[in-house]
């Protein structure tokens, strides 16, 4: 059908109006304004013939837009007019941006259900595999998806739904534990679009006459509302009950669940749950780590599984500090079993609290469940946790739950935190995105990590939720900034745009350098917007733009990290340029590190694959670690491109270099590298059995595992097995690096 478009029309039918106002459609030119309703998306006119363009053609032909999840986003469905948005939201099919899983994916998948107190369960959808792209995933260990069932007097709370991924699995899980009727309420302390189909997977399989009564924060409540399906309607399948200030739902029986809002920008709906009668606390993403052990709890605590969480937390918190510390302020966490502290009491008092310090402990070596070590710990404290939340467990939506570490993973974020904050106020860089699939936001994710990785901090900015005022404010605070967006309907969406309209009139902005980044599906006109007009206004870069075409892949992930470490040196350069009062970081040797200089290892080449991101560095801090199982250590610099494909579980090849061939192999890896170029140049090499690259000219060549990481000072120690290894040249000697002083390699 073609209408005839003019301005006097009503929203609904008015292409002109629509566009003026959702810059969907293109302007229709003054000869001609005859345009189809609906069909005249700037999508349908420039999109190249590909297979996502042959699904938005059957817009063109009359027939629905097959775009994947269009309407959960709330960026998407502001970038479309009313009717093409209303045409588009009666269809809804598998995205192309999630593939659809493989049945062997599906055979790894299970869902474990654990009692953790006596009316308390758990529900871990688990899978040892990677299961997305996103680079918090990036430790290989597999990862869990955790929902929590609580029963209080005639009632059931359900706490979270899973990934979309688990939805099958997870709700025929859930019906083998209880009848789906029973659930009351359903707590989300997170919603992401990824996670509604397991909710409305639910809903449909429920009978009850009763509405589900749901409680979230409002942007999930949003998120929810604008997304459901035909045949679900608030009130009737479902209630939803927004959680405005912190509030209490009462399922009896003693569980009197805090509803906690701990929003950032990552997770601006995060949400935290306590239940003070078994101190569990439900803390969705907060405490969260991708490992899939054979236990549920973390047994082993933080040797086990600290890197895990930390690299979790440099990834999805490490990048919005000052949040991250509004969030923990609100979780005034006390471990259960935790040495009681004397200030402000004496007397007596310090008698009863060193005496229930030794009851605890002495529970704690009985290992007791937790409600009942609970119960007790009640009796003891008498209900009096002066406003702390003692908690016996954390529960997280990803990894163990927490009962031996809480102690430890607790300070841990607030220390990583303070040192964050700091080191903002130091010298940091603004990460300003937006991201309707969550496409750019690993893009952003991956840059923050690499400004991370050379010690400058990082304010994340989703400009969905911040106005260009404050967007302004942070970059003028920041020695330099970096945006993102995706392309929808031709353009990057209006808050980026406003975005960047406050960045480029503000000429305190201009003196900063900068990065544009951005998925996009075909045309990606954002990122060529965003980078001539800050070209044009005056502004220089850090790196080359970034494009990605959809789902990054681990090589693009790869160059953004190395983007962002190259854009964090500029931005450190300029920092001492400015700061006159900078110390030179050695001037002469002093005793010690003259002393130090005399450690001396051999020159090695580590090369390291992850998919298709493959990176490599000369190494000379390289020591055996073990015998049985051979074992080695490796020092890597934090700022080490090569450093994000070398965490636990994942392989690289060391090439032990000779004394004769060791000069121009050097001379290749210590050249300068643009980021994600490749590494060797023309070396003669070779392929791995575990796909790392070996060197030709190498001594001898081993292929390892990473097993573990600690961190010291300005480096990893990387401990890893050989899983195999040969001698190439068994004439010449191993090449050792000498050195005059221990502050330089
Ligand atoms: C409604 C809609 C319109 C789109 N328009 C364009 C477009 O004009 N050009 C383009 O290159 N990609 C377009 N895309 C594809 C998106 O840019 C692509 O899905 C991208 O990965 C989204 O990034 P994000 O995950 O960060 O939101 C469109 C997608 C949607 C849903």
């Amino acid at each position: 059908m073609v209408v005839k478009s003019s301005m006097s029309r009503g929203a609904s039918g008015n292409c002109e109006a629509s566009w003026v106002l959702h810059r969907c459609h293109p302007r229709p030119s003054p000869q001609s304004l005859a345009i189809p309703v609906g069909t005249a998306c700037k999508l349908l006119a420039t999109a190249p013939p590909s297979p996502l363009q042959a699904r938005y053609t059957h817009l063109r032909n009359g027939r629905m837009p097959v775009f994947p999840g269009l309407t959960r986003s709330p960026l998407v469905r502001k970038s479309l007019c009313v009717r093409c948005a209303a045409e588009a939201t009666q269809v809804e099919t598998k995205d192309q941006n999630q593939p659809p899983q493989t049945s062997q994916g599906e055979e790894k998948k299970e869902v474990r259900i654990l009692s953790i107190t006596d009316d308390t369960q758990s529900l871990r959808a688990r899978c040892q595999e990677r299961l997305k792209f996103e680079i918090e995933y990036g430790l290989k260990r597999g990862t869990t998806d955790n929902a929590y069932l609580i029963r209080g007097d005639n009632c059931v709370a359900l706490i979270n739904v899973p990934d979309e991924s688990f939805s099958k699995t997870f709700v025929s899980a859930l019906t083998g534990v209880i009848g789906l009727d029973e659930i009351s309420y359903l707590v989300l302390g997170h919603l992401s679009p990824k996670r509604l189909d397991a909710l409305f997977s639910l809903l449909n399989a429920r009978s009850a006459k009763d509405p589900l009564q749901v409680y979230c924060s409002n942007p999930a409540a949003k998120l929810l509302l604008s997304s459901l399906p035909e045949g679900i309607t608030d009130g009737q399948q479902l209630k939803v009950n927004v959680v405005k200030a912190d509030g209490v739902l009462d399922l009896g029986k003693g569980h009197k669940l805090q509803l906690l809002l701990t929003p950032t920008p990552r997770w601006p709906d995060g949400m935290c749950v306590y239940d003070p009668f078994n101190q569990l606390l439900y803390t969705h993403k907060l405490f969260s780590a991708h490992v899939c052990t054979e236990s549920d709890f973390d047994v082993g605590g933080w040797e086990l599984f600290g890197s895990d969480w930390q690299f979790f937390y440099d990834c999805m918190l490490a990048p919005t500090p000052t949040q991250a510390a509004s969030a923990l302020e609100k979780l005034p966490i006390v471990a259960q079993f935790e040495k009681p502290s004397y200030k402000g009491k004496s007397g007596l008092t310090v008698a009863k609290a060193d005496l229930s310090f030794v009851w605890s402990s002495i529970m704690r070596l009985l290992n007791l469940s937790p409600d009942k070590a609970a119960a007790l710990a009640r009796m003891q404290a008498d209900g009096d946790s002066n406003g702390a939340l003692v908690v016996s467990a954390i529960c997280p939506i990803h990894g163990p739950i927490v009962r031996t570490a809480v102690t430890e993973l607790v300070r841990e974020y607030r220390q990583w935190t303070e040192e964050k904050v700091k080191q903002n106020k130091d010298v940091m860089i603004a990460v300003i995105y937006a991201s309707a699939y969550g496409n750019t936001a690993a893009l952003a994710q991956a840059i923050s990590r690499g400004i991370s990785k050379a010690g400058v901090g990082i304010e994340t900015i989703n400009c969905e939720f911040t106005g260009s005022e404050e967007v302004v404010s942070v970059v003028r605070k920041s020695g330099g900034f970096v945006i993102g967006s995706p392309t929808l309907a031709g353009h990057m969406p209006t808050p980026v745009q406003e975005a960047l309209g406050g960045i480029l009139r503000d000429s305190n902005a201009r003196s900063k350098p900068c990065g544009v980044f951005g998925s996009f599906g075909w045309s990606g006109e954002a990122v060529d917007e965003m980078e001539q007009r800050l070209k044009d206004g005056g502004f220089s870069f850090g790196f080359p733009p970034i494009r990605c075409k959809f789902k990054p892949t681990e090589a693009t992930l790869q160059l953004c990290e190395e983007s962002g470490t190259d854009l964090a040196q500029v931005v450190i350069k300029a920092q001492r340029k400015k700061d006159s009062t900078a110390k030179p970081t050695f001037s002469t040797a002093s005793d010690v590190e003259q002393a130090v200089g005399r450690v001396v290892g051999s020159l090695c080449v580590l090369a390291a694959r992850s998919g298709d991101a493959e990176s490599a560095m000369l190494a000379s801090w390289v020591s055996q670690a073990s015998f049985v199982p051979p074992g080695i250590t490796i020092a890597v610099a934090k700022d080490r491109a090569v450093e994000g494909l070398i965490l636990p579980g994942g392989k690289f090849a060391l090439n032990i270099l000779g004394q004769g061939k060791a000069g121009p192999i050097s001379k290749q890896l210590l050249k300068p590298f643009k980021p994600g170029e490749p590494r060797f140049g023309d070396l003669p090499i070779s392929t791995a059995s575990n796909g790392c690259t070996l060197l030709d000219d190498a001594l001898a060549h081993l292929e390892c595992s990473v097993v573990n990481r600690m961190e010291t000072g300005d480096h990893w120690i990387v401990y890893a097995t050989v899983d195999s290894g040969k001698l190439i040249d068994d004439s010449s000697l191993t090449a050792v690096h000498h050195r005059k002083t221990g502050s330089r390699y």
